[in-house]
């Protein structure tokens, strides 16, 4: 289970006066054996807010409680339970793709043959058997996302954090990837990804928090958002309640 409870974070600009003001009082909870989709536009605050979740920035004001504990007061703790691709996937590009993946597995603390059969099962998952041994520098977007994945996947954490885990992926990876997640949430897992694709969002995600501007402007599952904005698909339900919180906002 993730809470984040009033979440507020604001960046210094340099050299000028004032900040920008990446998220505002923003709260929203994540299930565990569900899938939630923070979905919103370029600029809105996704990447900000996963990046508090997975205890990498530290908030102005409010809370990111993880299964209970508070990710301020012992990150150490609730790292050893997440799993986060970030934006940029995070990659080393001296390390080949499977040195990635395993360097991340040690420092979860895995045993030596865990790492190496965990390593093989997602290298084989993914498809990335042709890129196994290469270095990761000079590696395509698709490439590096996939890398990423594995190395949050790596260690099976209780909860996966994934800031627009398709970014770059092919058909066949992305489905790969869908048949994942839904693996992992069926089992129980508490799972996160951001993104601004809306029928990725509307075919995934058991709840979904529309977010705009730094805060959620509405969260639900899909039928009951559709339900609250008076619309049919999850496309035009964003356009409304983004106008909607705007306006609230003025
Ligand atoms: N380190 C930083 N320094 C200054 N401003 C930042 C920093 N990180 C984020 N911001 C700003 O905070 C706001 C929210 O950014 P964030 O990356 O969280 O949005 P996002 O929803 O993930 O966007 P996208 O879909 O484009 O990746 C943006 O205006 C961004 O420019």
């Amino acid at each position: 289970m993730i809470e984040a409870v009033q979440l507020y974070k604001s960046f210094k600009r340099k050299g000028k006066k004032g900040a920008v003001h990446a998220v505002r009082d923003l709260s929203f909870g994540a299930r565990d054996g569900a899938i939630t989709g923070l979905l919103g536009p370029n600029g809105a605050g996704k990447s900000t807010t996963l990046r508090m979740l997975a205890t990498l920035l530290v908030a102005d004001h409010g809370h990111a409680i993880i299964d209970g504990i508070d990710t301020a007061k012992q990150p150490q703790e609730v790292r050893l339970s997440l799993g986060y691709l970030p934006h940029n996937s995070g990659v080393y590009p001296r390390l080949t793709a499977r040195e990635n993946i395993e360097y991340y597995a040690r420092i979860a603390g895995l045993e030596r043959s865990l790492v190496r059969s965990r390593t093989d099962k997602l290298i084989e998952l993914l498809d990335m058997g042709e890129i196994e041994h290469r270095r990761a520098d000079g590696f395509s977007q698709g490439q590096r996302t996939k890398i990423g994945l594995a190395r949050a996947l790596v260690h099976e954490p209780k909860n996966l954090l994934l800031d627009e885990p398709t970014n770059g992926l092919d058909v066949m990876a992305t489905r790969s990837l869908r048949k994942i997640i839904r693996m992992l949430r069926d089992e129980g897992h508490c799972i996160i990804f951001s993104s601004h694709i809306m029928q990725e969002v509307a075919a995934l995600c058991d709840h979904i928090a529309i977010i705009s501007e730094g805060t959620i402007a509405i969260a639900d599952t899909l039928p009951r958002i559709l339900e609250t904005t008076g619309q049919s698909d999850l496309e035009d339900a964003f356009v409304v309640a983004i106008g909607e919180s705007l306006e609230a906002a003025e």
